[in-house]
């Protein structure tokens, strides 16, 4: 049986053969040197977090596969002013369309509604896919573990770092933990612990806290998904982590950048 995370990787192929019609790697090229350098994403989350803070990659994210419609009204310019206002150190945009009702035109209106660096949320598994975040204004790309092979991810990772982006490795469990650590990246990428399945949408913070043992020393860890309360962030916190990926909780409220001070205060 399929699962939603097959669909969505099926679904991206096709989006990844479009691609290739529409633009070459030299157009993307041209596109790409339109561009003003990135953003350090990790740099802005790490100085957070030296500053004694919570350091919050907060989403702009209008649905899911498992939540539905989650924002009617979605303005992501003006998203992005909440966010920045609230605290948050980045902020991350979901651009695909058929599953998350994301576009790339709302990853290009936060990022000039303010001064945080991007991460492009989505399912990349190819280098032209790398390359459009780069053309796009992306500052940070994300991939996850669970969609690739050890040699993918070595290479979309080198692809990445080699248009100056940084990037955001997705684990769920501990295999995919060993299969990043074994893929060679150096360390050079922030770490994310989606405390979500992806194939069946089960969510809990233990993902997290039990995962931490496993991880090498000076790992930059995220937390990602389900974090809704002050006392979710506060049990972080207590186990020294103090990166965070927070979307729903703060998008279902009238002001997002309220609600993220109100989290993370
Ligand atoms: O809305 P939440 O539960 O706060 O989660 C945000 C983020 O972690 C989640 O959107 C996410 C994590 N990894 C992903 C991969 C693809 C799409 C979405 C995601």
């Amino acid at each position: 049986m399929s699962d939603i995370l097959d669909k969505i990787l099926a679904v991206k192929k096709d989006e990844i053969g479009a691609l290739k019609k529409q633009y070459s790697k030299t157009a993307l090229q041209d596109l790409i040197s339109e561009q003003s350098a990135p953003r350090g994403f990790a740099a802005s989350l790490n100085a957070k977090v030296k500053a004694g803070g919570a350091g919050v990659i907060a989403e702009i994210k209008k649905a899911s596969p498992s939540k539905g419609l989650i924002r009617a009204d979605f303005d992501p310019a003006w998203i992005a002013n909440e966010y920045a206002e609230g605290g948050a150190a980045c902020l991350s945009v979901l651009t695909d369309v058929q599953f998350f009702q994301g576009h790339n035109d709302y990853l290009k209106a936060a990022r000039s509604a303010c001064t945080l660096p991007v991460i492009r949320k989505d399912f990349l598994i190819d280098a032209l896919q790398i390359m459009e975040a780069r053309a796009i204004g992306g500052d940070c790309v994300l991939l996850i573990a669970a969609a690739l092979g050890k040699q993918q991810l070595n290479e979309l990772h080198a692809c990445a770092r080699e248009l100056k982006l940084d990037v955001l490795v997705e684990i769920h469990d501990r295999a995919e933990l060993d299969q990043v650590l074994d893929a060679g990246l150096g360390n050079e990428y922030l770490l994310g612990i989606n405390n979500r399945n992806l194939r069946t949408f089960a969510t809990s913070l233990e993902t997290t806290l039990d995962l931490l043992p496993l991880l090498p020393k000076g790992c930059e860890v995220v937390t990602e998904s389900g974090i809704a309360k002050p006392d979710d962030v506060a049990r972080m916190r207590d186990s020294d982590v103090h990166r965070f990926l927070i979307g729903e909780s703060l998008m279902r409220q009238p002001s997002p950048g309220k609600a993220l001070k109100d989290l993370i205060a």
